[in-house]
């Protein structure tokens, strides 16, 4: 028996940082977006241990993947031996501000829950997450969501409206920490209005949802990277709605009507060495 989950990439279609803890984790305030593309996983039942086959990515295939750590916590609480042979399909970017390995940990985490009757309650899951990295609560929870504290805090929002995205990933890939040390020694950009982004998103206004983008690590990514800037401006020129980059980068997404248009302007996009992709955002349907 093997069992295929989907584990969903995300953007930031605002990203506030309000200031820093003790902790040294930063307080954001982030209106997350869950997007179609997506890792695949296969699980298969074993007699007991975990083992980890990694395909299609640079990332690590033994006890430094995240979806080999989000196993290893979900077989402490398994109680039992247990055991699971995980094959992870890698689609998503690596090191982009699209959370792949956030995604992947989350569709661990739920999946063991299930094939190993777990049965732990969605919040002990999203405490669990969080031990994995800041934004594997978002991925449990998916759709479009309010992200607050150190991106754990979630309050899920209306769905945004099905808009395409090109998303343009530059060869090289970014630390998020780094990027959250150079914000700090420069904190600078725009701040977004977040409530207006809500609003926007509310009224399924894609005009809107447009004029309020921003990230205020894009201008610290951009500090170490000035290439950035190149690509959003070719993404405009080649017909994106509005365009940005998604969390700690380096990915910038360009906003379409739909993902007709994505594609066109995806092939319109004239490639310096990028990985250019066309996709959509994707909010799942709660009954
Ligand atoms: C940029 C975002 O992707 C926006 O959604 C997140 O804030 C980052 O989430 P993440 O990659 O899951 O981050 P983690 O793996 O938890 O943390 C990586 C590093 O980023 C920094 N970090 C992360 C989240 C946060 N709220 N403040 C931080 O300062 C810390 O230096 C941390 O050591
Ligand atoms: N399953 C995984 N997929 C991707 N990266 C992983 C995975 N497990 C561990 N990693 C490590 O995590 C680091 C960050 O990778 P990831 O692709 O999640 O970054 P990201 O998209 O910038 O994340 P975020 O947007 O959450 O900051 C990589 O350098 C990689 O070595």
């Amino acid at each position: 028996m093997v069992i295929k989950v989907y584990a969903r990439a995300k953007i930031n279609l605002t990203l506030d940082v309000l200031g820093k803890r003790p902790d040294g984790y930063h307080q954001v305030e982030t209106v997350m977006q869950s997007i179609e593309l997506h890792d695949c996983l296969e699980f298969t039942p074993l007699e007991d241990g975990v083992s980890l086959t990694v395909a299609g990515g640079e990332v690590p295939s033994g006890a430094d993947n995240l979806v080999y750590r989000a196993a290893l916590l979900m077989r402490k609480l398994a109680g039992d031996k247990k055991g699971i042979s995980i094959k992870l399909n890698k689609n998503i970017p690596v090191a982009a501000g699209l959370g792949g390995g956030s995604a992947d940990a989350a569709a661990t985490l739920s999946a063991l829950n299930e094939i190993w009757g777990i049965h732990l309650p969605a919040r002990d899951l999203l405490s669990l997450g969080e031990k994995l990295g800041s934004d594997v609560p978002f991925c449990l929870l998916g759709g479009t969501a309010l992200a607050g504290g150190r991106g754990e805090l979630l309050e899920s929002l209306p769905p945004c409206p099905r808009m395409g995205l090109v998303l343009v990933k530059p060869s090289f890939g970014v630390s998020t920490a780094s990027v959250y040390r150079a914000y700090d020694s420069c904190p600078s950009g725009k701040r977004p209005g977040t409530v207006a982004m809500i609003k926007a998103i509310g009224e399924r206004d894609i005009d809107c949802i447009v004029q309020n983008l921003a990230n205020v690590l894009e201008i610290a990514t951009i500090s170490m990277h000035p290439e950035i800037a190149g690509i959003k401006k070719r993404l405009l020129e080649a017909g994106a709605l509005g365009v940005l980059m998604s969390g700690s980068g380096p990915t910038v997404f360009g906003v379409t009507a739909d993902l007709e248009a994505a594609r066109a302007v995806a092939d319109r996009y004239p490639n310096c060495g990028e990985r250019v992709l066309a996709t959509e955002t994707f909010n799942p349907e709660r009954s």
